[in-house]
């Protein structure tokens, strides 16, 4: 992140593959990400401990906007023109340290604590570039579906994960590139007019 800052970037995206907490949510939906849970925080995880360096950022950069307003709302409207209405959401993922697969305890206090979603990644990412200044914007691609239930014989397993991305690469790949091209398009429109 840092270094795409050096040169020059002021924007990233950021996909994840996630467990689908949220009991409305099914496999192959795509969700925003509105906020995060930084989980490994809490127990002093965080990529930006230890020595700030005062050329990226402050030392203590509020995270409350994190995830890009107008950003959000342009990928909702990306996505109702392309159809995709039926499989988009729009909710709170929590990072978890991996690489194990969550336990069902776990996958239950990570719902009731207000996450759709889980996973492995993106927030250390995203912590870094908004201290930078970046704007960010994710989206998670909910892969399967977190194990609630103890009747259930369900196990998480990276196949599932890989062969649903598989599914939905090309609907991701048409969503992000509609968005680029329409912020392309707002950055030259606004050009002209300066
Ligand atoms: O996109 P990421 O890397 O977050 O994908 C998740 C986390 C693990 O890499 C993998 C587990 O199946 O999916
Ligand atoms: N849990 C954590 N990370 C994941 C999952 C999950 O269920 N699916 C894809 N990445």
């Amino acid at each position: 992140m840092r270094v795409f800052k050096l040169m020059g970037v002021d924007t990233v995206f950021l996909t994840n593959a996630a467990g689908g907490l949220n009991q409305d949510y099914k496999v192959g939906d795509v969700m925003i990400l509105k906020d995060h849970i930084n989980m490994p925080g809490f127990a002093g995880t965080n990529p930006l401990a230890g020595p700030n360096d005062e050329r990226f950022g402050v030392r203590f950069p509020p995270m409350s906007d994190a995830y890009d307003r107008e950003l959000r709302r342009l990928a909702r409207a990306a996505a109702a023109d392309l159809g995709y209405d039926d499989f988009l959401r729009e909710g709170v993922y929590c990072v978890l340290g991996g690489p194990a697969f969550e336990t069902i305890a776990e996958c239950r206090m990570l719902q009731q604590l207000g996450a759709d979603a889980v996973g492995m990644s993106t927030v250390h990412e995203v912590l870094v570039a908004r201290h930078s200044g970046l704007r960010c914007f994710a989206l998670s691609l909910i892969t399967n579906r977190a194990v609630m239930d103890y009747e259930s014989r369900e196990t998480a397993n990276h196949e599932e994960v890989l062969e649903t991305g598989r599914r939905r690469a090309q609907q991701l790949q048409e969503l992000v590139s509609t968005m680029v091209a329409r912020m392309e398009s707002h950055n030259n429109n606004n050009n002209k007019t300066c």
